[in-house]
């Protein structure tokens, strides 16, 4: 069995209390009180920042030239999100200002970015797995069960539904893979450690912004 399908085994409860939370579930519904989803979308702006950041120290210190180019895709790519959030997403979803980060986003983004500095590249990289897969995964499984055809919030599932997101989700699985195949148990076990508290952090994001979890 591939170190990738092993890790989202592990993460299989995470994943189900993900898809089962009141935020997913009225997301899905278009239900979600606009409070909470603005809550969200300011964190998620800080959260892409810090994300962004993550991956451009990875993409330094891949050891293979063509991950290096991946990584700094997926960088711009966040970046890009990030600016439409601002533009577009802001404006459509009454947001005038960013607002201050709160500490899950604050910990989330510093745990990607200390890990991304300080630990070994492969446990780098297993760390920002989760923001990928789950999201396609939680994209798709609200793209698919979704019940009003006037949901508020259509803008967000389409972003992580579309064909394009789950191909660049293909493509850091696929690198994670090969990257493991050259690790030690040792080392693979370390990069499963990171890909579940990420998972943990991505729940934890959505619960602060159900919560409106503040300083
Ligand atoms: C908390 C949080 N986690 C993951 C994503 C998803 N995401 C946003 S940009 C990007 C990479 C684009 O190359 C990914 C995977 C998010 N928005 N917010």
């Amino acid at each position: 069995m591939n170190w990738s399908t092993k890790a989202w085994q592990e993460i299989g409860p995470i994943y189900q209390k993900i898809i089962e939370m009141p935020f997913i579930e009225e997301l899905m519904k278009g239900s979600l009180p606009l409070e909470k989803f603005q809550f969200y979308m300011v964190q998620d702006a800080h959260y892409l920042d810090q994300f962004g950041r993550a991956l451009a120290i990875i993409a330094a210190r891949t050891h293979d030239l063509e991950d290096s180019l991946a990584f700094i895709k997926f960088a711009e790519g966040a970046v890009v999100v990030e600016k439409a959030l601002h533009e577009s997403y802001f404006e459509g979803y009454g947001l005038k200002e960013r607002g201050s980060i709160q500490p899950t986003c604050h910990h989330y983004g510093h745990f990607l970015k200390s890990t991304a500095a300080l630990q070994p590249v492969e446990v780098a990289i297993a760390a920002v797995l989760p923001c990928f897969w789950i999201y396609k995964e939680v994209g798709d499984h609200i793209y698919s069960n979704q019940v009003s055809d006037n949901n508020p919030y259509q803008k967000w599932i389409d972003t992580y539904a579309g064909e394009e997101f789950g191909l660049i989700t293909q493509r850091a699985v696929a690198i994670s893979d090969r990257i493991a195949l050259g690790c030690t148990p040792k080392q693979r076990q370390a990069m499963t450690e990171a890909f579940i508290t990420a998972s943990r952090l991505e729940y934890e994001f959505w619960h602060s912004a159900y919560t409106l979890r503040r300083w």
